[in-house]
């Protein structure tokens, strides 16, 4: 069995535990009481340079444990403070030590768009992930077959969650666009043999047609390696690992930011 299906095992059975405390019809309800979500389609391509999705990642299956993250309300502030464009949260729990009440401590903080960044695997967790007031949920092509991927991706867009559909290669980059995504990230690091070879994102994102929005997703060791996803065409960069160990995550979203930032002439 491979590392992803480990994870997505564990995920299911999470899941089934979750369903039993709180009904699907309850976290519906939830859904249409939370605030309104952003739309963030534009946002992610709004420019000059790639915006950046700031990861709160407590541990990783390649890593172990990266950081301790008491309050992450706290970073997720910092990370905005630095300039992030959005915050993503990690809330698979088993390998990645996340949770639903990081996300909600997380939007209870920050005005910016939220990212709930887990491992889909059915409309529950897109209800979960809108009635904890995210704004993007992450859907894996790898982990979801196509009819069950163009549904999620349809009932995201409809419970106003922005859909950021993942692929490794350029056979999921096409199987996400037809599934109607408008966002896709491409994901650097392998899910099965956790290698992480950053230059998948030049060689994916030329496939995909213009006026999606192309997210170069980890392996950031430092602002070189955001520069060069801005070199390939990225509007936005999702970072985790670096920001999590950094002592001055502010700082270093600033400082990612402006290594990808076009030059201003005479300013
Ligand atoms: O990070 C892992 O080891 C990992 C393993 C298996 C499935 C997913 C994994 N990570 C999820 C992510 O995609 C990253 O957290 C995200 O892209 C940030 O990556 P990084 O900046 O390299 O921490």
């Amino acid at each position: 069995m491979s590392v992803l299906d480990e994870i997505v095992e564990g995920v299911r059975a999470d899941l089934a535990v979750r369903r039993k405390r709180v009904p699907e019809a309850v976290l519906r309800e939830r859904a249409a009481a939370a605030g309104p979500p952003v739309d963030c389609v534009e946002l992610l391509r709004a420019g000059p340079g790639p915006a950046l999705i700031a990861e709160v990642k407590r541990a990783s299956p390649s890593k172990g444990a990266l950081a301790r993250i008491g309050a992450p309300a706290d970073l997720a502030a910092e990370y905005t403070a630095g300039g992030a464009a959005a915050v993503s949260v990690l809330t698979e729990q088993r390998c990645f030590g996340g949770s639903l009440d990081d996300l909600d401590a997380v939007r209870a903080r920050v005005t910016a768009p939220v990212l709930r960044k887990d491992f889909v695997v059915g409309a529950y967790q897109l209800w979960e992930a809108r009635a904890h007031g995210a704004d993007l949920a992450l859907l894996m092509v790898s982990v979801l077959a196509q009819p069950l991927l163009a549904d999620l991706v349809a009932l995201a867009t409809e419970i106003g969650l922005t859909p950021l559909v993942e692929a490794h290669d350029e056979a999921e980059a096409e199987r996400a666009v037809a599934a109607g995504a408008r966002v896709v990230g491409i994901n650097a690091r392998n899910l099965r043999t956790l290698e992480v070879h950053r230059q998948t994102f030049a060689r994916v994102a030329p496939h995909l047609p213009d006026g999606i929005v192309k997210v170069a997703e980890s392996g950031v060791r430092g602002p070189f390696d955001v520069a060069g996803y801005a070199t390939s065409g990225a509007d936005a960069v999702l970072v985790g690992e670096a920001l999590v160990r950094s002592p001055d995550p502010r700082a270093t979203v600033a400082a990612f930011l402006a290594a990808s930032r076009p030059a201003v002439v005479g300013g």
